[in-house]
């Protein structure tokens, strides 16, 4: 393993740092994502919506390597990262949190967030490594669970923390990378209606406050308004609307996407 941290993704002055061009994925005579194509400046929030099935989840897996493009390219700061293995990605700068929730939960908070900074650093992966004063990866998981609010909670196992709150433990693990930029994948699926505000909040802050460049697949437009810069419409795989939230919700090609659905 690397002993050199791996540099943060970044762009030339005013170039994108995500262009993504003609991607594209067939798998068994289906194609799931179709020539999809967009820019995605530093710091921006762009949500990806579109009904069930549309291909957001799938587009996320393309830009972060876990499905094979078969046609089109992506480029991260300036990097052609099309044929990159997902671990590779990650070491350049792009994090990413999945549907399911995937904590440790026989760990505790600390320790989940803890490996990750471990693993940054190019240290060991093991959670039962000793602790010495002055622990980097000890302060990078501090700072990180305090950003997501649950710095009194680090001793907790995983396993007993609401399901909001392992939410926010997946972004505190992932914040721990120090990812450029970050794909959020349904960060509210299971949360309960009280958790959703702080939830968005702490995510608000941590595109505001740190200058993360966020992609948020979310189906709920309401969390969506206050976030998201721009919100991308996926539909049977293509890109059907790229545009200010405002924009979006009323062009009539999107409600007609959505219809017998709620948007
Ligand atoms: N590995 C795969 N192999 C074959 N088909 C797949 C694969 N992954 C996804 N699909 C199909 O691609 C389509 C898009 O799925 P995807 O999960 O990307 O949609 P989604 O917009 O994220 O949906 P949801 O909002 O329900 O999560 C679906 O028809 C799905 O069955």
């Amino acid at each position: 393993m690397s002993t050199q941290p791996a540099p943060a993704a970044r762009p030339a002055a005013g170039a994108p740092v995500l262009q993504v061009e003609g991607l594209t994925c067939a798998i068994g005579g289906a194609v799931i994502v179709d020539g999809v194509g967009f820019d995605v400046a530093p710091g921006e929030f762009v949500a990806v919506i579109g009904p069930n099935g549309a291909g957001k989840t799938s587009l996320f897996n393309l830009l972060s390597g876990l499905l094979p493009v078969t046609g089109g390219t992506v480029t991260l700061a300036g990097a052609d990262i099309t044929r990159e293995s997902p671990s590779a990605r990650a070491r350049r700068g792009l994090g990413r949190t999945f549907q399911a929730s995937s904590v440790f939960v026989g760990l505790t908070v600390r320790e989940n967030v803890r490996l990750a900074a471990q693993a940054k650093l190019g240290g060991s992966m093991r959670p039962w490594q000793r602790v010495r004063p002055g622990d980097a990866a000890q302060e990078v998981a501090g700072r990180s669970l305090e950003r997501v609010g649950l710095g009194a909670r680090g001793e907790d196992l995983a396993g007993a923390l609401s399901h909001g709150d392992k939410r926010k433990l997946e972004l505190a693990i992932l914040l721990a990378t120090d990812p450029a930029v970050v794909l959020l994948d349904e960060p509210m699926a299971g949360v309960s209606i009280e958790d959703v505000a702080g939830l968005t909040e702490v995510i608000a802050s941590v595109h505001r406050e740190e200058g993360k460049t966020v992609l948020m697949v979310e189906h709920h437009m309401d969390v969506l308004l206050g976030l998201a810069d721009r919100v991308a419409v996926m539909h049977h795989g293509k890109l059907l609307a790229l545009d200010t939230p405002a924009k979006v919700t009323s062009d009539p090609a999107v409600q007609q996407a959505y219809l017998g659905e709620s948007l």
